[in-house]
């Protein structure tokens, strides 16, 4: 679903790369965290997923197409195939939570009676069922983030990607919400988050890709936020392969929906 090929982003040449010779596939259907300190590319990653920047060297494809190669006219349509959460909510203040999550569905040209019947079964799926009339003032930080996230997937998007979506969120809110992402993913959605939550990392034990200065350090299925493995070794007799990834990439995967 999104593979990037020895991907390496520099924006200042004096500096080191964002991101360093990254090569990692996310399958469709997989949840997968982003993890490393500030400044390791993870935001840089969703950039290039979402062709916000072109990569520096390597190829970045989403449902099988090298995004740096779609005409600028293509680029919208790769964009809506890809939900997007961020920190800090950013909902329309003046619009109800109703209106909020059809004008994402209103942008595509999605006719009336469609968004009158979706909308609301979208805000049951993130838990904000009959709140529709509601202003994003009148809701807690938790809730508003249901509604970021009811924006997000209304048009069924097959990748939905948050960026560190729990940042402004206590523990239990927190909570809340990973069930949801997690809710979303189980329907299909492939899901990869940057987060720096090692409570909610170490809650949810699902893949873990960890960047630091640019690289990929760690790629382990069902992990935790710190690795609990020592550095790489050969299994010892009779000890079970390791359950982690590769990091190299199958080549002449075709091109699919997203
Ligand atoms: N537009 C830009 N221009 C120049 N340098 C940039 C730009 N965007 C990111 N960088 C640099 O690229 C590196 C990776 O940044 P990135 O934002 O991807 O990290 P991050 O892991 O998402 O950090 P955080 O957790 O703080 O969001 C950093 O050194 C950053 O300063």
């Amino acid at each position: 679903m999104i593979r990037f090929d020895n991907v390496t982003m520099v924006y200042d040449k004096k500096a080191r790369p964002a991101l360093d010779s990254v090569s990692i596939e996310i399958e469709r259907g997989e949840f997968a965290f982003l993890v490393g300190p500030s400044g390791s590319g993870k935001s840089t990653f969703l950039r290039l997923v979402l062709r916000e920047d072109r990569a520096t060297a390597g190829a970045v494809f989403v449902a099988g197409q090298n995004v740096a190669k779609l005409s600028s006219w293509r680029v919208p349509r790769l964009r809506r195939g890809i939900g997007v959460v961020f920190q800090d909510f950013r909902l329309l203040p003046q619009k109800t939570v109703f209106a909020n999550v059809a004008f994402a569905m209103q942008v595509i040209g999605k006719n009336r009676s469609v968004i009158r019947e979706t909308v609301p079964e979208v805000l049951k799926t993130v838990g904000l069922e009959g709140m529709g009339h509601r202003m994003p003032h009148e809701l807690s930080g938790g809730e508003q983030q249901r509604v970021a996230i009811a924006r997000a997937v209304v048009n069924r998007p097959g990748i939905l990607l948050a960026d560190e979506p729990t940042g402004n969120l206590d523990p239990t809110t927190s909570q809340g919400i990973m069930q949801v992402l997690d809710k979303i993913n189980q329907n299909g959605t492939t899901v990869v988050m940057a987060t720096h939550d090692d409570d909610i990392v170490n809650s949810m034990r699902k893949r873990v890709i960890e960047l630091g200065a640019g690289r990929v350090l760690r790629d382990e299925a069902k992990a935790l936020y710190t690795s609990m493995m020592p550095a790489v070794r050969p299994p010892r007799l009779g000890e079970p392969a390791e359950d982690r990834h590769s990091v190299s990439s199958p080549a002449g995967a075709g091109e699919e929906e997203i």
